[in-house]
């Protein structure tokens, strides 16, 4: 069970003399095993949305209940990938995720026990020893993601984890993570800038609006799993990204552009 509510959350920033609001009255549940993404025009909200979920920022009022028990802070029910690699540049592939796992309260041999099953899973047992600055972008995430859900949390939180990559390599992450997925039922919320990402991946994908500081729409992505490339040159595919695009592009505010 991994049932992520999100109840009544406002957040604001100060700014200036002033606060300016972000994320206003926002509600939302999010299913076992859901696969969520996010998306919405830069500045709508989405990172603060995920931080928030993660324990990393505060709420000025509402609640984040993971299975009906409040968050408070930080936990390790939630985990979390970043865009820009969050990887400790003094420890190996194999220490980062045995680091993860010891601080989650594992015993030294259980963490290297479940730090190389993960490294396997994400296909990166030969880069144990390695550095991350001898590891490409792509290689990091991996390594971020198996860091990630090591520890079996409930919920993955990942906020553009892709957006720094070449697109054959975001390829074979997305269908990596899909696999790990469909394998660990988690439940995941994914922010992105690409449309047509969010639509592979997902079972719905939220709109955030900047106007409108918070929810805007909700699309139910009804394609078959397992899914393939092939889709995306689907009727249904093309019809949903077109019409998640121009919403996008409606709640830009030029002004805010210049
Ligand atoms: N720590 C902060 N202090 C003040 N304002 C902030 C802070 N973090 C975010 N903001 C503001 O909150 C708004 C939402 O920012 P956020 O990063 O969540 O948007 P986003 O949708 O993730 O944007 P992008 O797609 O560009 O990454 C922006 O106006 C931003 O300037």
């Amino acid at each position: 069970m991994a049932n992520l509510t999100i109840h009544q959350l406002n957040k604001s920033f100060a700014f200036e003399k002033t606060r300016r609001e972000v994320l206003k009255s926002l509600s939302l549940s999010i299913k076992d095993n859901e696969f969520v993404s996010v998306v919405g025009a830069s500045g709508c909200g989405k990172s603060t949305l995920l931080s928030i979920i993660a324990g990393l920022e505060d709420t000025d009022s509402g609640q984040i209940l993971v299975d009906d028990v409040p968050i408070n802070g930080p936990g390790l029910d939630r985990g979390v990938v970043f865009q820009t690699y969050t990887l400790l540049p003094w420890l190996t592939a194999l220490q980062n995720i045995e680091f993860a796992l010891k601080a989650a309260g594992y015993s030294a041999a259980a963490s290297r026990k479940v730090a190389r099953e993960h490294l396997e899973l994400v296909k990166l047992s030969k880069f144990a020893n390695v550095y991350p600055n001898q590891l490409s972008g792509g290689m990091k995430q991996r390594v971020a993601i198996a860091r990630a859900i090591s520890y079996r949390p409930k919920i993955l939180l990942m906020d553009e984890p892709f957006g720094a990559l070449d697109a054959i390599t975001r390829y074979q992450m997305q269908e990596l993570l899909t696999k790990i997925w469909e394998q660990h039922r988690l439940t995941v919320m994914f922010i992105t800038h690409d449309v047509e990402e969010a639509i592979y991946l997902s079972d719905r994908v939220i709109m955030l609006s900047v106007k409108e500081k918070g929810i805007k729409q909700i699309f139910d992505v009804n394609l078959p799993r397992p899914r393939d490339k092939e889709v995306m040159s689907s009727q249904a595919f093309i019809q949903l990204h077109r019409e998640i695009l121009d919403n996008i592009h409606q709640d830009i505010d030029s002004e805010s552009l210049l």
